[in-house]
C-alpha cells in the first residue's frame, strides 16, 4: 500500500505537469483532487469543532463545580449567620424573662413571678394534699426613713432586706418584691406555725441590720402576715388572708408577725 502522505504532493506533481496536459484522465484526476482537499477541509472542520465543543464542556463542567462550591459555601455561611441568630435570640428571650419577671432595684424576683409561682405551688400542693404558707412582708413606717434620710437611704434598705429574706429561706422558697415596701415568701410544703419560725429569724435579722447613713443609724424593722393554705382555697384567698394578717401585725404594733386563723 502507498503511503498516504505522498499522495497529494505526487497528484499536484502530475496535475502541474505540462506533460499530462492532454491526458483524458486529468480533468476527472482534478475533479477528484479538488473533492479530497474539500473532505479534508471539512473533516479539519468538524475536528476543531469537536475540539472546542470538548474543551468548552469540560470548562462548564469546571465552572459548574466551581459555582456549586461557591453555593455551598454561601450555605454553610448563611446557616452559620442563622445559628448565630438564633442563639442571640435565644440569649434575648432569657433576658427579657429574666428582666420581666426580675425586680430592678433588689434583684430578687418581682409581683408577677411571685404570681405565677404562686399559683403553681398552690396547684402542686393542692394536687400532693402538701400545706403550703405564704407570708407578706411590709416594711415599717417606711415613709419615714425615707423622709429622714433621702429615697436613696431608703433604697439601700430596701436591697438590704431583700438579701435578708433571701438568705434568710430554704432554697425552695421562693421570695419576691410584692411592690413599693412590701416583700413575699411562698413556702411550699411548710405549714403555718414552721413558716411562723422562718419568718421570725427574718424578722429579728431585719431589725438587728446595722445600716448607717453617714453617721445616723436607720432603725428598721418589719411587719408580717401569714397564711397556711387552706385545702382548696385558690392563691389570691391565701394572700388576702396574708394581707388581713398583715394588716392585724401593724396594728398591734409592728415590728411583729400576725398569723391568719
Ligand atoms: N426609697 C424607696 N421608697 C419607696 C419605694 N417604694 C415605695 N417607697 C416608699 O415607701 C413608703 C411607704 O409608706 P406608707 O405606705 O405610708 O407606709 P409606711 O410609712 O411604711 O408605714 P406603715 O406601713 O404603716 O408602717 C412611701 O413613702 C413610698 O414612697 C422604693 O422603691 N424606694
Amino acid at each position: 500500500m502507498r503511503d498516504d502522505k505522498h499522495v497529494a504532493p505526487r497528484i499536484e506533481e502530475l496535475l502541474a505537469d505540462p506533460a499530462h496536459s492532454e491526458n483524458p484522465l486529468r480533468i476527472p484526476l482534478d475533479d477528484l483532487y479538488a473533492e479530497f482537499r474539500s473532505l479534508l477541509h471539512q473533516i479539519d472542520r468538524v475536528t476543531r469543532i469537536s475540539d472546542r465543543y470538548q474543551s468548552v464542556s469540560q470548562e462548564e463542567k469546571i465552572s459548574l463545580t466551581d459555582r456549586y462550591r461557591k453555593q455551598l459555601r454561601q450555605l454553610e455561611k448563611i446557616a452559620r449567620i442563622s445559628d448565630r441568630y438564633q442563639s442571640m435570640m435565644r440569649d434575648l428571650n432569657e433576658a427579657l424573662k429574666d428582666a420581666s419577671t426580675r425586680d430592678a432595684l433588689t434583684g430578687i424576683g418581682n409581683r408577677r413571678m411571685l404570681m405565677d409561682r404562686v399559683k403553681a405551688e398552690a396547684a402542686r400542693m393542692e394536687r400532693m394534699s402538701r400545706p403550703m404558707t405564704v407570708a407578706l412582708l411590709d416594711v415599717d413606717r417606711f415613709k419615714a426613713v425615707n423622709d429622714a434620710h433621702g429615697h436613696e437611704a431608703g433604697d439601700r434598705a430596701l436591697i438590704e432586706i431583700a438579701q435578708v429574706i433571701q438568705s434568710s429561706v430554704r432554697d425552695y422558697d421562693i421570695c419576691g418584691r410584692w411592690g413599693g415596701e412590701e416583700f413575699m415568701v411562698i413556702m411550699p410544703e411548710v405549714g403555718a406555725a414552721d413558716a411562723a419560725m422562718v419568718i421570725e429569724r427574718v424578722r429579728s435579722t431585719i431589725a438587728g441590720l446595722d445600716l448607717r447613713v453617714g453617721d445616723t443609724q436607720l432603725v428598721l424593722s418589719a411587719s408580717f402576715g401569714i397564711a397556711e393554705r387552706r385545702a382548696g382555697e385558690n392563691a389570691s384567698d391565701t394572700i388576702n388572708r396574708a394581707d388581713a394578717a398583715l394588716f392585724e401585725a401593724k396594728r398591734a404594733g409592728r415590728n411583729r408577725a400576725q398569723v391568719a386563723i
